[in-house]
């Protein structure tokens, strides 16, 4: 039986460019990614992404501008934790992104995101976020460079996709 843990992620981003951080330490170190973490004790979904944006590179966000844009599920070979990531984007923001202990920020276009310093999966579902779409995606991998097989869907609306999933 699989034991799943949520985390947030956070991409900060307009028409034109998108708001990735260099992560310096910790899971997924040494590459680009949004923002986010694992929930704290007594935190909503939505609190722990305000919160993780803020403490990784200094921008404010209100919960209410965050739109859910994704749900992302990993798997890893003889690892019964499943990572449950809720995805979120906003263009509404206050601040100036600042490097902090954790992650160094940085603007990219979006036609020049640097998949080959990414997680591997974030090629094949970065195309929905940047086309508007809503997804769900499945990644099972073998250690953390190579993904042994992966599923991949638009949906229509997350809250529908909440509610039958708890069904
Ligand atoms: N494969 C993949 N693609 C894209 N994004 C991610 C992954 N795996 C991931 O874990 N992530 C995201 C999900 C989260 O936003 C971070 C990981 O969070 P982490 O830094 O471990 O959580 P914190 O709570 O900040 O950790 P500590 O402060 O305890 O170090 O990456």
């Amino acid at each position: 039986m699989l034991l799943k843990k949520v985390y947030t992620l956070v991409f900060i981003r307009n028409d034109t460019k998108i708001l990735l951080g260099w992560k310096k330490r910790g899971f997924g170190v040494n590459q680009w990614n949004g923002f986010g973490g694992k929930l704290e004790p007594n935190e909503t979904i939505q609190e722990a992404a305000v919160r993780e944006l803020k403490e990784e590179c200094c921008l404010s966000v209100k919960t209410a501008d965050l739109r859910n844009i994704g749900h992302l599920e990993f798997t890893f070979e003889d690892d019964p934790v499943m990572m449950d990531v809720r995805v979120f984007s906003t263009n509404m923001y206050e601040g100036v992104p600042k490097e902090t202990e954790e992650m160094c920020p940085k603007w990219f276009d979006l036609d020049r995101i640097p998949f080959d310093d990414m997680w591997p999966d974030d090629k094949f579902w970065f195309p929905y976020m940047l086309k508007n779409k809503l997804f769900y995606a499945k990644f099972h991998y073998k250690g953390f460079d190579t993904i042994l097989h992966y599923n991949i869907e638009e949906l229509e609306s997350m809250e529908d996709f909440y509610a039958k999933k708890s069904t």
